[in-house]
């Protein structure tokens, strides 16, 4: 766990950066800083493996003073990783993973070798070992900056805005990645964007910080959303808050029809408007409606129980039927969310 105590960082011209700040970050979880331009999240991260030291206040790690820690010996404990990934660009990648194997004196085939198990955990295609950075794409040097963190598998992560300099896509891939490695190795993640949506997809628990270095709230991502402390939170959150909500909203109690499907080359008649055809497995092939039974026409699907409420009025909003279809992790069709069925889960989210 990382504990701040009422935490100061007063730079040398007057600037206070931080301001008194006092959180936790529990151990195994991700916590996000975020906050606008300048509000101190870099320096109060910085301040964790003394890069910066505090000026008044105190951070523990474990209990443990890191001011009482020389800085190298507190920096093994704790990966680093920073935007545009910041490796050296005349090390092969295999070289720049092993940095810190090599620093703490490993015998050279084991920390390659670990270089190599990164390298494949983090997703990248061992044959890039022997590259240099400048021969891979943003992402990928993004990649070998989390595995090159992770080389000696310290306990402690921080990552400062690790993936802001690559587009939207590969953004969310690196992020996803992120998730999925920490469902793995459960470290203790500080990470800081200002960007609050992939604050609220990566925390655990968020802390918003505001200009002049004060925390405005700490909280989960749903609470956070649902009971922003003031004004500031609420303005930083933005107006489309209800929408994000919907992330946190599961859809295994929505209620899904089961006699709206039907199997491909159906010619029957039917009452209802919209029917969704179904291949031999159960796989959807589109909505066909009463008016042109010749045509299909898009769908949208979620997994059921799986995917949150965001998903499901997506998937309805993909399709003129305006309803959902309800998948298994398969993808295959389980039954239809309609526009009524979503209607009253809406009903019900907004009451909780
Ligand atoms: N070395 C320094 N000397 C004086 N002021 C500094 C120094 N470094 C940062 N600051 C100031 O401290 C405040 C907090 O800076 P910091 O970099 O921690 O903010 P940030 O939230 O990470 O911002 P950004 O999102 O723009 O990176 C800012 O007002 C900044 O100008």
């Amino acid at each position: 766990m990382i504990t701040f105590e009422s935490v100061t960082k007063r730079y040398p011209d007057g600037t206070v950066a931080v301001d008194r700040l006092t959180l936790e970050a529990p151990t195994g979880r991700i916590t996000v800083f975020v906050g606008p331009s300048g509000c101190g999240k870099t320096t109060s991260l910085r301040m964790i493996n003394r890069m910066i030291d505090a000026t008044e206040g105190r951070i523990l790690l474990d209990g443990v003073p890191v001011q009482g820690i020389d800085p190298p010996t507190l920096r093994r404990g704790i990966g680093y990783v920073i935007q545009q990934a910041g490796l050296f660009p005349h090390r092969k990648i295999v070289d720049n993973i092993a940095t810190v194997p090599y620093l703490l004196g490993w015998d050279r085939k084991k920390a390659r070798a670990t270089a190599m198990e990164l390298l494949e955990r983090v997703g990248l295609d061992p044959a890039l070992a022997g590259r240099y950075p400048f021969q891979l794409s943003g992402g990928q040097q993004q990649r070998v900056g989390v595995a090159r963190a992770l080389a000696a598998d310290p306990p402690v992560l921080l990552m400062d805005e690790p993936f802001s300099a690559v587009d939207p896509i590969v953004r969310t891939n690196l992020q996803d990645e992120l998730l999925r490695l920490q469902s793995e190795l459960n470290k203790t993640i500080v990470f800081v964007t200002h960007d609050i949506d992939e604050a609220i997809k990566l925390g655990d628990q968020v802390a918003v910080l505001q200009v002049g270095g004060r925390l405005a709230q700490l909280a989960d991502p749903k609470t956070l959303l649902s009971e922003p402390a003031d004004d500031f939170v609420r303005e930083f959150l933005g107006q489309d808050r209800g929408i994000r909500r919907l992330r946190f909203i599961s859809t295994a109690g929505l209620r899904l029809r089961t006699d709206l499907t039907v199997a491909e080359g159906f010619d029957g008649s039917s009452p209802e408007r919209w029917l969704l055809v179904v291949d031999g497995d159960g796989r959807p092939l589109g909505w066909r409606s009463s008016d042109r039974p010749e045509e299909l026409e898009p769908f949208g699907t979620f997994v059921h129980g799986t995917d949150s409420m965001r998903a499901a009025l997506d998937a309805a909003l993909l399709s003129p039927s305006g309803c959902a279809v309800a998948v298994d992790e398969r993808g295959r069709a389980v039954g239809v969310a309609t526009r009524q069925a979503l209607d009253e889960a809406l009903a019900e989210a907004a009451d909780g």
